[in-house]
């Protein structure tokens, strides 16, 4: 299993795709827990930034047909080379073009991780759920089975966020039970969280480093929220403030097991 201080001292490069929005969110979360973050805009560079990188990250939730090519391309090499890739389908319910894009992905590369929230992931593992745009929305879908069934399905490991966070690599189910309800009211933090998982399997490809990634941000959360009652921005802002500071200590401290 990976530790925070095993990211601090590889700082494995994190090589992202990211969507429009929420990049430097990701960027940051990726920085202040010890690894280092990259993006890229460009197909040509795909081969050259996947071999310096120690993991690819996919967020799809703005994806185009350049993003769509871009991130075949850099998940072959990726797949090629044997660093984990993690995929985030970003609304994936919502519209037709998303449900073709990740099938067009996922055609072509093998995914180490998936993360998303209860909607997104209901949608993969075929689970009847109303997702609600890019947030979870309600349903009454089993978390457990579907964070299982989805691991399943591209045998891998899935990240399931929510209240509760579950984590399955298809046999075992783990929940992470830290948190604060501020994360729901920030977009992007399950970004932030993809970014996370990719530096923790990029120590350690496995479920328990998926669980890692789950804790580090969820007691980072919980730590913030103590100081900033009210101030919901300021949360954000002292949840990176946290992620420099946070320790292995801390997270055995803190965590809630299952
Ligand atoms: N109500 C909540 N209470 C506690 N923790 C939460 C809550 N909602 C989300 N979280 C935490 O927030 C982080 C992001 O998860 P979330 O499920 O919000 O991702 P998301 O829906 O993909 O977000 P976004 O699309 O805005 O990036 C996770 O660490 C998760 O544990
Ligand atoms: C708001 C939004 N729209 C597409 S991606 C994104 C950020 C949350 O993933
Ligand atoms: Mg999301």
């Amino acid at each position: 299993m990976a530790t925070i201080k095993q990211i601090r001292d590889q700082s494995p490069i994190i090589l992202n795709i990211s969507n429009m929005v929420t990049p430097q969110h990701v960027a940051d979360a990726i920085n202040f827990i010890g690894a280092s973050p990259i993006m890229f805009d460009d197909i040509k560079e795909a081969a050259d930034l996947v071999n310096i990188s120690n993991a690819l990250v996919i967020n799809m939730g703005s994806s185009n047909d350049t993003d769509v090519e871009k991130s075949i391309a850099a998940g072959k090499y990726a797949n090629q080379k044997g660093i984990p890739v993690v995929i985030d389908p970003v609304a994936i319910g919502a519209s037709q073009l998303r449900q073709d894009n990740f099938a067009k992905v996922a055609k072509e590369v093998k995914f180490d991780g998936v993360r998303g929230n209860a909607g997104e992931l209901a949608f993969l593992a075929d689970i009847e759920w109303n997702a609600q745009g890019i947030d979870a929305g309600e349903g009454d879908g089993d978390l457990h089975e579907i964070a299982k069934a989805v691991a399943q399905k591209f045998n891998c490991v899935s990240l399931l966020s929510g209240v509760v966070d579950v984590i399955s690599d298809g046999q075992k189910v783990v929940e992470v039970k830290n948190g604060h309800h501020y994360f729901a009211v920030n977009v992007g933090c399950g970004d932030m969280l993809d970014g996370i998982l990719g530096a923790c399997l990029a120590v350690d490809n496995s479920l328990d480093s998926a669980v890692l990634a789950a804790r580090i941000l969820s007691i980072a959360g919980e730590i913030a929220g103590e100081t900033t009652e009210n101030i919901p921005y300021t949360f954000l802002n002292t949840v990176f403030d946290t992620l420099y500071q946070l320790s292995d200590a801390q997270i055995n401290d803190l965590q809630k097991l299952e």
